[in-house]
C-alpha cells in the first residue's frame, strides 16, 4: 500500500510592491518583496481522493498576501511572515503549519545633490534580505534570517596552502590570491511561541540583518584569509556574539575563482607570481563551502 508521506502546497512568487509615506515630511519608502506561501495539514484527501473542500485555492493565498500587506506593516519581513503565517493557522482548522518566504529586493534612496532623494530608489546590486518563517498551530514561530547574493572580492589578502597534496594534486600552494564569493547566510532565531513574542524583539530583526552584513564585509576585507572555511567560521561566531537570541548562524559561500594567465609566449610578457595583473574570470567549476555553527557548539569549541 502506498501512503501520502509529505504534502505541501501554496503559491511561488507572489511580487508585492508597497509605499510607506510619511504624511509629516512628505518622505516615501519603497518595499519590493517576492513572497511564498506553502501549506501543511490535513490536505491528504485533496491528492489521493479528489476532495476538494480541504483546498484553500492557492488563488485566495496570493490574494490574503495583498490584503495583509495592505492592512500591516510589510517590515521587518520577520513580522509581516509571521502575520501571514499566523492568518493562515488561525483561520484554517485544518491548516497545522504555514512556511513563509520573503525575499525583499533592493530599492536603496537616491542621493541627489548630496541629499537623501524623498521618493527616487536605485537597485544596487542583486543582493536580498531573506526570511524563512514557519509558523505552527500551537507551537510557535521559527525564523532563519538572511542575506543572498552579496557579492564581493578582494583583490589580495587571501591565501590558500597546506592543503592535501597527493597524485590527484595540480593547485599550487598560494600566498597571495584573489577570493571573491556570493554570500548567502542566514541567522535562526530561537523559537519564538507566537506572534506577540515576535513582536516583543521587534527592532532586533533590522539591528541584526546590519550587524550580520557588516560583521561579514568587515571581516572579508580585513583579515587576511587563510581559507574561505575559516573566515566563514569567524564570521558565523562574531554573528553568533552580536545577535544573542540566534541559536545558529550559515554561510554558504562559493569560491568565484581567478585564474593567472601565463602570457610569457608573446614577447617575454610577465604576468605570473608577483606580476601578475591579469586574471582569466572561471564561471565554473567553483568551490562551495559550507557550514552552520550553533550556539552549543560554539560554547564547547571555548572548553
Ligand atoms: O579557501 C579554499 N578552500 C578550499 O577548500 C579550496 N579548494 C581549492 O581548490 N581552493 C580552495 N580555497
Amino acid at each position: 500500500m502506498a501512503s501520502v508521506a509529505a504534502a505541501r502546497y501554496g503559491k511561488d512568487n507572489v511580487r508585492v510592491y508597497k509605499v510607506e509615506k510619511d504624511e509629516k515630511t512628505g518622505v516615501q519608502t519603497a518595499i519590493e518583496m517576492t513572497i511564498t506561501v506553502l501549506l501543511e495539514g490535513g490536505i491528504e484527501t485533496s491528492y489521493t481522493r479528489a476532495d476538494n473542500s480541504v483546498v484553500i485555492a492557492t488563488d485566495s493565498m496570493k490574494n490574503t498576501v495583498y490584503i495583509k500587506a495592505k492592512e500591516h506593516p510589510v517590515t521587518p519581513p520577520e513580522l509581516f511572515a509571521s502575520i501571514l503565517g499566523t492568518h493562515f493557522v488561525e483561520t484554517y482548522a485544518h491548516i497545522s503549519t504555514a512556511h513563509i518566504n520573503i525575499v525583499t529586493h533592493r530599492w536603496t534612496r537616491m542621493i541627489i545633490d548630496g541629499k537623501p532623494h524623498p521618493h527616487s530608489f536605485l537597485r544596487d546590486g542583486a543582493e536580498t534580505r531573506n526570511v524563512e518563517a514557519v509558523i505552527r498551530q500551537g507551537k510557535g514561530i521559527d525564523i532563519r534570517s538572511g542575506i543572498a547574493g552579496l557579492l564581493v572580492l578582494k583583490s589580495t589578502g587571501s591565501q590558500f596552502h597546506g592543503f592535501v597534496r597527493d597524485e590527484f594534486t595540480t593547485l599550487p600552494e598560494v600566498w597571495d590570491r584573489i577570493l571573491s564569493t556570493e554570500v548567502d547566510c542566514g541567522w535562526a532565531w530561537k523559537t519564538f511561541s507566537g506572534l506577540n513574542a515576535v513582536k516583543a524583539v521587534l527592532p532586533k530583526f533590522d539591528q541584526a540583518w546590519e550587524d550580520s552584513r557588516n560583521i561579514t564585509l568587515k571581516t572579508f576585507a580585513e583579515e587576511n584569509s587563510p581559507s574561505v572555511q575559516n573566515t566563514m567560521y569567524k564570521m558565523c561566531t562574531q554573528i553568533l556574539e552580536a545577535v544573542p537570541e540566534a541559536k545558529a548562524v550559515d554561510f554558504s559561500l562559493p569560491n568565484k575563482h581567478y585564474f593567472t594567465v601565463d602570457l610569457s609566449w608573446h614577447k617575454g610578457l610577465k604576468n605570473t607570481g608577483e606580476d601578475a595583473e591579469v586574471y582569466v574570470p572561471q564561471s565554473g567549476p567553483n568551490g562551495l563551502i559550507q557550514l552552520t555553527v550553533a550556539r552549543s557548539q560554539l560554547r564547547s569549541s571555548k572548553l
